[in-house]
């Protein structure tokens, strides 16, 4: 089944920039998905659609489905929408934590969409929640430090605490905008191990913004760039090529493609076809 489906999705912002205009994608469960495209391309306001944070363009006939559930339609929330967000977890490039509270107390944080409100209020997590959140932790390798002050983390570990957050909250679809931008190699090869771990044994689906391209060649097998608010490629992640790179990110496309593993020098225009082509690849 489509975990998500994205129809004649427009969004005009206030001020007449048209981000998005007439996308349309479907996203199998159990896909990890990168979502590429240059500076200003249309990544997050697509991502934060899909999370139903924005609402498309009314007078556009547009529909976002998460696992079969109507999120928004022709640019309005529906009544399913706050329920939906629950199966959703979202992760953006930084502050995702409160940096206040401990690590295990972000990580519980996961389970308030379906827990009492007056428990949410004041903190209260049964043992068995505090068991889920600590082996959340330990999935995402970072248990040691559950009773630390989130803000003692470093980048790439906040983030591996929101993806144990993420499965804490039962998603079955994880967002996550450019979530290793601000880090070293290191640690962002860490953070995208740990979606792709999540991805491969839990069967949950990822959809990961990314800027460096190579990231989308080594963990997902498919790519969707968006160029100008438009999908201009959806296919295997194998199929991007240079000169397609070359388009698509024009002067920073030489810092964009990691050098380590080279991009095909020219590749098959077939690779370029429009989205609908490769739903579900
Ligand atoms: N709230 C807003 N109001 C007006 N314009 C906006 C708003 N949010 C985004 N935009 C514009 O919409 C376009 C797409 O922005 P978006 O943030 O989705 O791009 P992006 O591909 O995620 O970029 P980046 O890689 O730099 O994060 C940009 O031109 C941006 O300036």
């Amino acid at each position: 089944m489509a975990a998500v489906v994205v129809e004649g999705l427009s969004k005009t912002f206030r001020g007449g920039k048209r981000a998005l205009n007439d996308v349309s994608m479907s996203i199998d469960g159990g896909e990890m998905v990168a979502l590429i495209g240059a500076s200003g391309s249309g990544k997050s306001t697509l991502i934060r659609h899909v999370a139903g944070l924005v609402q498309g363009d009314r007078d556009a006939c547009c529909k976002v489905t998460v696992n079969g559930r109507p999120v928004q339609c022709n640019g309005l929330l529906t009544a399913e929408a706050r329920d939906i967000r629950r199966e959703v977890g979202v992760i953006f490039q930084q502050f995702n934590l409160v940096t206040r509270l401990s690590v295990l107390t972000n990580v519980l944080t996961g389970v308030l969409g379906r827990i009492p409100a007056l428990r949410g209020t004041f903190g209260i997590f049964t043992r068995e929640e505090r068991i889920a959140a600590m082996r959340a932790l330990a999935r995402v390798g970072i248990a040691e430090a559950a009773g630390q002050r989130a803000s003692t983390l470093s980048g790439g570990q906040q983030q591996r605490a929101a993806i144990a957050r993420a499965m804490v909250q039962g998603a079955r679809v994880i967002l996550a905008d450019e979530p290793i931008a601000s880090l070293d190699p290191a640690s962002a090869k860490r953070v995208m191990e740990t979606l792709s771990e999540i991805n491969l044994n839990d069967g949950i689906t990822v959809i990961v913004s990314l800027h460096q391209v190579e990231y989308a060649r080594r963990y997902c097998r498919r790519t969707i760039a968006l160029r100008d608010g438009e999908i201009a490629f959806d296919g295997p992640s194998e199929a991007l090529t240079h000169d397609f790179l070359r388009e698509l990110y024009g002067d920073a496309s030489e810092e964009l493609v990691l050098p380590d593993v080279p991009a095909k020098a020219d590749g098959p225009r077939a690779a370029l076809r429009p989205a609908a082509a490769f739903a579900g690849a």
